[in-house]
């Protein structure tokens, strides 16, 4: 088998005039867990489509295997899909249902029930044979419906929003169930969600998409860490984003005031998008504090404060201390230089402009 089990080169997809995909390349790891985030209608559903054969690309060239699979009909490909509504029939049994796609292929009976065994025993409902779908919890359909997937023993399974119609506590526990489950399965789960915190806890490789383009590809650290641009910084996690200017190599202005930084490569002078997450900065005192300003809120939430500080130029700074404060009070913010992240902005050279002169006229 190829290192490389799934390979997007240069897909778009578009219905009528609404292009939807734009130009795509990807390459998937086989044996990983992989998720493709992005808001609504940003064109995660399509990919998977493409994948399972439901749709094909308007161009470009999909491999599979190392194979391109372009023409490769839906039910001849080694791909299978776990629905966000299921799909399983509630006319039939458990059995029935992981058995259905077997009997069409036409696999002997001894053969389907030894592999129906095995899949409800791999999704832990070993005994459930008999049950009726309607009898079933969601948490129980979520596990029937990736047993039915798992029984054509697939080299890539598919998961669409898998685990949105269950309730959070339901959803967090499949997390990790979903997690092992592909660890023991040893396949390639690709899984679309729009949940950041649901990717950043299961994915080994996180692709994150908006509008038909991918933003960036990466580990979840990676992609925490080091967010490519505003529209990742601010989609993963929560972040202080400001305009700045990068004065020279490892020295950002920000507000007029010069900080130390760990970025270097960029022109100087180059203008630049400032990154710093709220668990990153810390409330100090003034007269110790790199930034000085305004307490607005404050929010016990058991771990951490979450504290809101508007500086002397009316920027509302975000941090999550556990250090307690008070609303009224002025303090310092303080943070290390390896905390501030830098990034290229991507907008219009005039709307950061705007940005830039109204953050530094304090608007
Ligand atoms: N068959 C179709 N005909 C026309 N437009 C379509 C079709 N399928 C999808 N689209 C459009 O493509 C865009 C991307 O849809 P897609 O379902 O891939 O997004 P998504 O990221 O999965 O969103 P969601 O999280 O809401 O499911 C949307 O604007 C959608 O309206």
């Amino acid at each position: 088998m190829v290192k490389n089990i799934m390979e997007f080169q240069h897909v778009s997809k578009q219905y009528d005039d609404n292009v939807v995909l734009r130009d795509i390349s990807f390459e998937i790891e086989a044996g990983k867990f992989y998720t493709l985030l992005g808001p609504s209608g940003s064109g995660k559903t399509t990919i998977l489509r493409l994948i399972a054969g439901f749709d094909h690309p308007s161009s470009g060239k999909i491999y599979f295997d190392g194979k391109q699979i372009n023409d490769i009909p839906a039910n001849q490909r080694q791909v299978n899909t776990v629905f966000q509504d299921y799909a399983l029939f509630p006319h039939m049994n458990v059995a029935e249902n992981v058995a259905f796609g077997l009997q069409i292929k036409g696999v002997k009976k001894a053969e389907i029930k030894q592999r129906v065994k095995e899949a409800l025993h791999l999704v832990q409902l070993d005994g459930y044979d008999d049950r009726e779908i309607t009898a079933m919890s969601g948490g129980q359909r979520q596990r029937v419906a990736i047993a039915r997937a798992i029984v054509n023993k697939p080299k890539v399974l598919l998961l669409d929003e898998a685990l949105s119609a269950l309730d959070h506590k339901l959803r967090v526990q499949m997390q990790t169930e979903l997690r092992q489950l592909q660890r023991r399965l040893g396949i390639t789960f690709i899984f679309v969600t729009h949940d950041q915190e649901e990717a950043l806890a299961m994915s080994d490789q996180i692709m994150i998409i908006n509008d038909g383009k991918i933003q960036q590809s990466g580990t979840p650290v990676d992609i925490y860490d080091e967010p490519l641009n505003h529209f990742v910084a601010d989609f993963i996690g929560e972040s202080n984003i400001v305009p700045g200017i990068m004065k020279k190599d490892y020295v950002v202005s920000i507000n007029g005031q010069d900080f130390d930084c760990v970025d270097a490569g960029m022109k100087p002078n180059e203008k630049v998008e400032v990154v710093i997450r709220p668990e990153d900065l810390d409330i100090t005192t003034v007269e110790k504090g790199k930034l000085v300003g305004t307490v607005e809120t404050q929010l016990f939430r058991g771990v951490d404060y979450q504290i809101t500080v508007i500086d002397q130029r009316n920027h509302k700074w975000k941090i999550n201390s556990i250090h307690k404060t008070k609303v009224g009070v002025k303090v310092g913010i303080t943070f290390d230089p390896e905390d501030i992240h830098v990034m290229r902005y991507n907008e219009s050279e005039e709307d950061f402009d705007a940005r830039l002169d109204s953050y530094e006229e304090g608007d």
